[in-house]
């Protein structure tokens, strides 16, 4: 029998009010120790006095929320203890609980285990809860809702189903060769394992979008030396994050940081300005700085407006053909655009005035919402989903072509097992015997 856990729900530290969560079969015995021998009704509000059961001594004037097995979070027997969150007050209640025999601290992520273990979630669900206790941004807040709500998981559960019923008659075939079956399975089968490749490949061909928003969208800034990239980079972080000087050459290292730009979470560096050099540690810079931009989701190139070089620089007109946004820097010097012309997409601004920068926040905005944003369709937000998923749609192209029954089913089953591995929900062999039962063998 599991062992009964208890935990901090809410933030460590002093606050108003502290959330103490406890889960497990001996729920209701540390309840009636803490409360003197008055169970609350299920999921009522009960405001009750704590009690260390050992003195009676009082501990806290505490809100108590009782909820009996299943219905709870973790399918268990839950209590929900809300005391004031003092220090003193959360030490106490909890040198009560480790004392209570059968009792111990819960490990990171276990009521959410212990939910997942109970049949209350399935794994994308769970992931799901700790992307939105680490969302910071609103578009993560709303990916990770959806998650939680099920909709990438009734997505996968929905192609295992369908694999399963693909494989039915392959289970059919191999089960029952002497009966009286279709000559051709493929003929049945093949579309649909098709189809199914198809929406898979099309989920996969996802621009990591799902991934990128849990983890940030990079943006490099990159650019000539003394473009004004630092000092649109203290800008952004609105802190003196980047030494800026007029001496070219300033930054060597990538510096990152992390921004909130319109809800999405960002991740922009700042880069050593391009250039020929004979310095080595300069030399250094530039190469890291041309991995950054490589790296990056969205490379913005930063020009100095009123620097005439540009337009001697073949480099400069390159990136500004490969950039994915060209800001022209400086517009408080000149108004005149000299070098290489403007290419399709870019905005003109002055960190030194900040005339042009809110266009610019909008045009990068408007690149990372169409490439990153939210879709219709739940997306992938992890690598785990993203190689079962690899290794479901191999499994079904082999499939389609196996010499044999025995081999396509097996290979059907291997995708199905992919599949199922990035819900872990249960159910799908089970299914399997569902539509056997049910199965039209030709008669
Ligand atoms: N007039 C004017 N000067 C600016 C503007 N933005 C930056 N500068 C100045 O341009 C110089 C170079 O700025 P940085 O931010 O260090 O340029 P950088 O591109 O990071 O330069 P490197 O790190 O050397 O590649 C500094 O003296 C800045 O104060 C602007 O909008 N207008
Ligand atoms: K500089
Ligand atoms: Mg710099």
């Amino acid at each position: 029998m599991a062992q009964t856990i208890y935990a901090l729900a809410s933030g460590k530290g002093r606050a108003g009010v502290a959330v103490i969560r406890i889960s497990g079969p001996d729920t209701d015995m540390v309840l009636n120790a803490l409360l003197g021998g008055t169970l609350p009704s299920p999921r009522k509000a009960v405001r009750a006095w704590l009690r260390d059961p050992d003195n009676d001594e009082l501990i806290d004037d505490g809100l108590v929320l009782r909820f009996c097995a299943p219905a709870s979070y973790t399918g268990e027997d839950v209590a929900e203890i809300h005391i004031h969150g003092g220090r003193a007050i959360q030490q106490r209640l909890f040198q009560v609980l480790d004392r209570q025999p059968g009792l111990r601290m819960a490990e990171p992520g276990e009521f959410t285990k212990r939910a997942f273990g109970n049949g209350k979630m399935d794994l994308t669900e769970a992931e799901g809860v700790i992307d939105l206790i680490d969302a910071e941004t609103e578009a993560q807040r709303q990916q990770a809702l959806r998650q939680v709500k099920g909709e990438l998981g009734d997505l996968y559960h929905q192609w295992a189903e369908r694999i399963t019923r693909i494989l039915a008659y392959y289970e059919a075939e191999i089960d029952f060769a002497d009966e009286d079956l279709p000559d051709d399975i493929g003929q049945e089968t093949k579309p649909q394992i098709s189809e199914l490749i198809a929406l898979i490949d099309n989920h996969l061909n996802d621009n990591r979008r799902g991934e990128r928003l849990r983890d940030g969208v990079h943006i490099a800034l990159i650019g000539p030396p003394n473009a004004g990239k630092s000092s649109l980079l203290n800008l952004l972080a609105q802190r003196e994050a980047a030494i800026v000087s007029d001496i070219a050459g300033t930054t060597r290292d990538v510096l990152e940081v992390h921004l909130d730009l319109g809800g999405f979470p960002v991740v922009v560096s700042d880069t050593a300005g391009l250039r020929d050099t004979d310095d080595v540690i300069e030399k250094e810079g530039v190469r890291r700085a041309v991995e950054a931009a490589e790296r990056s989701d969205i490379c913005v190139l930063v020009v100095d407006l009123s620097d005439p070089t540009n337009a001697e620089r073949g480099d400069i007109a390159r990136y500004m053909e490969v950039a994915d946004l060209v800001v022209f820097n400086k517009t408080d010097r000149t108004d005149g655009i000299s070098g290489p012309l403007a290419p399709k997409n870019n905005v003109k601004i002055s960190v030194k005035d900040g005339s042009g920068v809110s266009e610019m926040l909008a045009n990068i905005g408007s690149l990372v919402e169409s490439r990153f944003g939210l879709t219709e369709a739940p997306v992938i937000t992890r690598e785990r989903h993203r190689s079962a998923l690899v290794e479901a749609r191999e499994n079904l192209a082999r499939a389609l072509t196996a010499p044999e029954v025995s081999l396509a089913a097996e290979d059907l089953r291997m995708a199905l097992r992919a599949v199922g591995r990035i819900t872990g929900r249960v159910g799908v062999e089970e299914l399997l015997d569902v539509i056997f039962r049910d199965f039209c063998i030709g008669k």
